[in-house]
C-alpha cells in the first residue's frame, strides 16, 4: 500500500490567504496512524496557518483526507467531531475556568464515565495538573498550561492532535518536560500527531518525519534517520534560512 493509502492524515494542494497573497502555496503531506510528523520552519513561515487550516480553522484551497474521508467542506466542529483535534499554544486555554472545568471542556460530548476514565489518563500523564484541579487555569505556569492545554485535547479522545509550537515562550526545562510527556503518550496510546515547531532540535526528538517550511512552501523534507542525524540537521537549518540553491527535495509543483 503505498504511503498516500495508508495515511491518517492526507493533505494536497492546501493554500491559505488571508488578503491579496498566499501565505500558504499548494502544500501537500500526510500523516500515518501511530506516528508523530513536524512542520518546521522559522517565524512567519507559514506553519500555523497549515495546521489551522488542516483544523478547519481558517478557509482553504486544496482538499484534506481524514482517514480516507474528504474533510475539506466540513466545519472545525465536525472536523473535532471526527477526531481531528487542534491544541493551541498552551496560553489559550480559559483562564477564567478552573483547570478541572478545562479538562472538561475537551469532553463535553461524552459520557460521565468516558470523562472520568480519559481525566485518570490525563492526570497520570501530567501530576503537575493533578492537584492543582481546583485552581484558575491562568494561576498556572507556563509549562503547566501547555500540559492543560494538550491535556484537554487528549480528553477529546483525538485520533490525531494538531499541536501548534507546544514549546512556545517555554524555559528549555520545561520544554524538556513537554516533550518528554509527549514522547510518553506516543508510546503508550500510539499517538498520531502532527506538530508545529520553529525548534528543529526539539521537534527530532519526537518526529518520526518533518517538512520545512519557507515562505509559505514546503522546501524541504526530513525521514527519521535525517532528523536524528548532523546532516540532516544542516540541510532543515539551511532550509529554514534559504541558504541552499537546492532544496532538501525539490519544493512541491517545481521540477526535479
Ligand atoms: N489572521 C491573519 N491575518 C492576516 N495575516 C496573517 C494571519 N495569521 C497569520 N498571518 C500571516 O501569515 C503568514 C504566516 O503566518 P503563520 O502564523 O502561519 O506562520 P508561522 O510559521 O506559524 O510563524 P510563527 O512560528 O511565528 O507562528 C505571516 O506573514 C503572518 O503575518
Amino acid at each position: 500500500m503505498s504511503d498516500a493509502a495508508s495515511s491518517l492524515l492526507q493533505v494536497d494542494g492546501l493554500t491559505v490567504r488571508y488578503g491579496a497573497g498566499p501565505v500558504v502555496h499548494g502544500v501537500a503531506l500526510s500523516v500515518q496512524s501511530g506516528t508523530v510528523a513536524a512542520l518546521l520552519g522559522a517565524n512567519g513561515a507559514g506553519k500555523s496557518s497549515t495546521l489551522r487550516a488542516i483544523a478547519g480553522l481558517e478557509p482553504a484551497a486544496g482538499r484534506v483526507l481524514f482517514d480516507g474521508r474528504d474533510v475539506s467542506r466540513l466545519s472545525a466542529a465536525q472536523r473535532f467531531r471526527c477526531g481531528l483535534v487542534y491544541v493551541p499554544e498552551g496560553r489559550a486555554i480559559v483562564s477564567d475556568l478552573s483547570v478541572a472545568e478545562n479538562l472538561t471542556l475537551g469532553s463535553y460530548f461524552v459520557d460521565a464515565a468516558t470523562r472520568a476514565r480519559r481525566r485518570d489518563m490525563v492526570l497520570e500523564f501530567f501530576p503537575e495538573i493533578a492537584n492543582r484541579l481546583r485552581s484558575p487555569a491562568g494561576l498556572l505556569s507556563g509549562g503547566e498550561q501547555q500540559m492543560l492545554a494538550i491535556g484537554r485535547g487528549l480528553m477529546s479522545g483525538p485520533r490525531l492532535l494538531l499541536l501548534d509550537e507546544p514549546s512556545l515562550g517555554l524555559a528549555p526545562l520545561l520544554v524538556a518536560r513537554v516533550y518528554e510527556r509527549l514522547a510518553l503518550i506516543q508510546k503508550e496510546q500510539a499517538l498520531s500527531a502532527l506538530l508545529v515547531e520553529q525548534s528543529f532540535h526539539t521537534a527530532a526528538k519526537l518526529a518520526a518525519k518533518a517538512w520545512v517550511m519557507r515562505q509559505g512552501r514546503i522546501v524541504g523534507e526530513l525521514d527519521a534517520v535525517a532528523l536524528r542525524s548532523r546532516e540532516g540537521r544542516q540541510q532543515a537549518i539551511d532550509a529554514y534560512l534559504g541558504a541552499r540553491q537546492e532544496p532538501v527535495v525539490p519544493a512541491q509543483g517545481e521540477a526535479a
